[in-house]
C-alpha cells in the first residue's frame, strides 16, 4: 500500500463536480446527501431536503418503479438499474429553467444500489443520468427509419404504394383470406391508349395524368384494409380483401367512373372517347378457396387483356385456373 493521503475535500469536490446526481438515502428513505448536479437540475439546495423523506419530498414517485427499487436495496441489498424504456424520467429534474417552466424534463436512466455503511445500518445510493441526448438521437434514428420504409414502399411519382408494397400486401391478403376462409378480389387497372397521350402531350404531362388518376382511384377505396398500388407503368393494381365477385364489379364500375369523372382530355382521333378512361379487369377468389397469388394476378391480367380487346373503358372478369 503506498502512504499517499487523499487531500481534504477530495470526496466532496468530486461529488460537486461529477455529471451525474448523486443521492444517498438512509433506512427511512431520508435523504442523507444530495450532490450539486442536484441541486442544479432539482432546484432543490441540499439544505432544503437533507433529512427528509424523499418520497415526501417527490409523492408522486411512491409505488412507482423507484420507490419500490429503493426498497429492495435497502431491505434486501439487491440494486436495480431501472430501465429507459419503462421509467422516462421518474425524478423531476430539468435542464434549466426554461425547461422547468415548459415542464420539459430530463430523461433519466436511473441506478439505485444498496451501501452497507459501518455501524450506520443500510443505505442506498440513487445515481441519475441525464441520458436525453442518446433519447432525442434515438428517437430521431427512429423517424428516419420509418421516413425510409414509407420510401421504399411508396411510389415515387403518385405517392401510393409501389409494386414491392404491392407484392407483400398480396401475399400477406392472400394468407388472411385462406385462413380466415374469406374472398379476396383484386382489379388491375390500366389507363388506355395512354402512349398517345403521352406522345400527343409529351411525359411530363403523362406523369400529372398518372397523378391525377391515382388520387382519384385512391380516394375510391373506403376501407383501411383496402390497398391501391401502382403495379407498372400505367397500371394500377387494388387488393380488395373480404370482397366477392359482385362487389368487386361494383367497385371496379366505381373506378371506370370516377376516372371519366377527371374529365382529363385524350387525344381527339386517337381515343373513342374525349377523355381519358381506364379499363379493370377482375379476379376474385372465392370464400374457402385456396389459391395462390400468381393465380389471382394471372386471372386479373387476362380480364384486362380481355376489357382491352373488347374496346377499352369497360370491365371485364376472369376466373382464376
Ligand atoms: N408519362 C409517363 N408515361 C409512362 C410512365 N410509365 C409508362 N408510361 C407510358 O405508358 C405507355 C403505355 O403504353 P402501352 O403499354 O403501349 O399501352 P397504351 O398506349 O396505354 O394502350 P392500351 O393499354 O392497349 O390501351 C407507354 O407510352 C409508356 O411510355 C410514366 O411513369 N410516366
Amino acid at each position: 500500500m503506498s502512504g499517499a493521503t487523499a487531500p481534504a475535500g477530495l470526496l466532496e469536490g468530486v461529488l460537486a463536480s461529477i455529471n451525474l446526481g448523486a443521492v444517498v438515502l438512509d433506512g427511512a428513505h431520508r435523504v442523507a446527501l444530495w450532490n450539486d448536479w442536484m441541486r442544479r437540475h432539482a432546484g432543490a439546495p441540499a439544505a432544503g431536503v437533507l433529512g427528509r423523506d424523499l418520497f415526501e419530498l417527490y409523492p408522486a414517485l411512491r409505488g412507482q418503479r423507484v420507490h419500490s427499487a429503493v426498497e429492495q436495496a435497502l431491505r434486501n441489498g439487491f440494486g436495480s438499474l431501472l430501465s429507459q424504456s419503462l421509467n422516462k424520467a421518474p425524478f423531476p429534474l430539468f435542464a434549466d429553467a426554461q425547461a422547468a417552466a415548459r415542464g420539459e424534463r430530463l430523461q433519466q436512466a436511473v441506478e439505485i444500489t444498496p451501501l452497507a455503511l459501518a455501524g450506520a445500518g443500510r443505505h442506498c445510493l440513487i445515481q441519475i443520468s441525464d441520458v436525453s441526448v442518446a433519447v432525442a438521437r434515438e428517437r430521431l434514428l427512429r423517424e428516419q427509419a420509418m421516413v425510409l420504409r414509407s420510401q421504399t414502399f411508396a411510389d415515387g411519382l403518385t405517392g401510393i404504394a409501389n409494386r414491392r408494397h404491392f407484392d407483400v400486401a398480396m401475399e400477406r391478403e392472400q394468407r388472411r383470406a385462406k385462413r380466415g376462409g374469406s374472398a379476396l378480389s383484386l382489379l388491375m387497372i390500366d389507363i388506355d391508349n395512354f402512349k398517345s397521350y403521352n406522345d400527343h402531350y409529351g411525359h411530363q404531362q403523362g406523369d400529372q395524368c398518372l397523378i391525377q388518376v391515382a388520387a382519384a382511384l385512391a380516394a375510391v377505396l373506403k376501407r383501411p384494409c383496402d390497398l391501391m398500388a401502382r403495379y407498372g407503368g400505367e397500371e394500377f393494381a387494388m387488393i380488395l380483401p373480404d370482397t366477392d365477385a359482385a362487389q368487386a364489379v361494383l367497385m371496379a364500375e366505381g373506378v371506370r367512373l370516377r376516372t371519366i369523372e377527371l374529365a382529363i382530355a385524350h387525344v381527339p382521333g386517337m381515343h373513342r372517347e374525349a377523355c381519358v378512361t381506364v379499363s379493370v379487369g377482375i379476379a376474385t377468389q372465392p370464400a374457402g378457396a385456396a389459391l395462390d397469388a400468381a393465380a389471382l394476378i394471372g386471372a386479373a391480367d387476362r380480364a384486362l387483356y380481355l376489357a382491352k380487346r373488347c374496346g377499352r373503358n369497360r370491365v371485364e372478369s376472369q376466373p382464376p385456373l
